[in-house]
């Protein structure tokens, strides 16, 4: 909608045959979109993977994270040879600890130049509503970064530019961790004090590890860091806030798989951050007790105390 919004002719691939005929005869993807009543007329949609992509300059993949590359492998080959890919999508690959940025371009046989990471306070049904906000495109290639940022910029959402695309994709995987164990305390009936020291605790981590892995420390004080960590740390629209506070309210990893709208991206990335912090040897407490939580059902009580730990620390 952004993209139409901005002038853009916009192509969306959908597997499903029944979300095609929607978009493309209504105007409408009521169960992705329940509450934008016509999508912009600019937006067509195709269920034919060559006939999406055909003649298209920018092709932007959202997709559930853990399935990006097999969706992906399926597009191999059918871009244009000079198209932009992008990625709106925050997780990092459970079963290769890889980034998106690297899942993209290593599926897609694609150039870094050719690649643009969109990363932000972005929750997308605020979006859909045409609200103001604000995001972060990050490319190798300066003149990528400006091409899709022109692309993306309306009189209601605007984009800047970075060069920082492993920080982009640190902090919009990371965060949603963190998402998880804020959501979890709320859920458990604790309040600012509580949300705030996780936020802090998990900034400092997802900084830490970002710059182990060559991310700019600038870009997590940014929109991409600490912009989406209190924008999906403050709402109920986050889908890992609530899973999390689900899990907070004494549900269990089922019960809140299976009452979420979408998927919570920041349950599969734990236990890769968690092993992403051992290869650089950064601590990482805040995922580790996420992991304990999502793998041993760890209450939110012992996650907070793994996460203050037992020694007296320097901040
Ligand atoms: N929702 C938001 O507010 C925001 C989301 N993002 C990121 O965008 C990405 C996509 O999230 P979002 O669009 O919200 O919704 P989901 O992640 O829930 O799903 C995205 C799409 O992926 C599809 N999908 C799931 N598995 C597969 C598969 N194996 N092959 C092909 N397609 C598959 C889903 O299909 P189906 O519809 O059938 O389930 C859905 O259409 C995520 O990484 C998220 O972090 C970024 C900013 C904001
Ligand atoms: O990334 C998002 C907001 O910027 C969306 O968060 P969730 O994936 O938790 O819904």
């Amino acid at each position: 909608q952004v993209l139409a919004d901005a002038g853009n002719q916009v192509v969306m691939w959908d597997i499903d045959p029944d979300v095609v005929d929607e978009i493309n005869s209504q105007h409408a993807n009521t169960r992705r979109l329940p509450n934008v009543k016509r999508l912009p007329d600019a937006i067509i949609a195709e269920s034919d993977r060559a006939e999406a992509v055909s003649g298209a300059e920018i092709v932007v993949v959202a997709i559930a994270a853990q399935h990006a590359c097999e969706a992906l492998t399926q597009f191999k080959g059918l871009l244009g040879h000079d198209a932009i890919a992008v990625s709106l999508m925050k997780g990092i690959e459970r079963a290769t600890d890889r980034r998106m940025d690297q899942v993209v371009c290593q599926t897609l046989d694609l150039v870094p130049t050719r690649f643009a990471a969109v990363s932000g306070p972005n929750l997308s049904k605020e979006v859909a509503a045409r609200e103001p906000s604000a995001t972060v495109v990050a490319s190798a290639d300066a003149d990528t970064a400006m091409r899709v940022a022109r692309a993306c910029t309306t009189d209601y959402f605007k984009a800047f530019i970075s060069d920082d695309v492993i920080g982009l994709e640190m902090c919009g995987s990371l965060k949603n961790v963190t998402a998880l164990a804020v959501g979890m305390s709320r859920g458990a009936g604790f309040g600012e004090n509580t949300a705030a020291m996780i936020q802090a605790r998990g900034l400092a981590e997802l900084t830490a590890l970002g710059e182990a892995c060559g991310a700019k420390s600038k870009t997590f004080a940014g929109l991409a860091g600490v912009g989406d960590l209190v924008a999906t740390c403050g709402s109920s629209l986050s889908r890992n806030y609530t899973f999390g506070f689900n899990l907070g309210q004494g549900k269990s990893i089922e019960e809140a798989t299976r009452v979420s709208k979408g998927v919570a991206e920041g349950v599969p990335t734990t236990d890769a951050v968690v092993a992403l912090g051992k290869r650089y040897q950064v601590a990482t407490p805040l995922a580790t007790a996420m992991s304990h939580v999502l793998d041993q059902g760890l209450s939110c009580r012992g996650m907070i105390d793994e996460l203050f730990g037992g020694q007296i620390t320097a901040e």
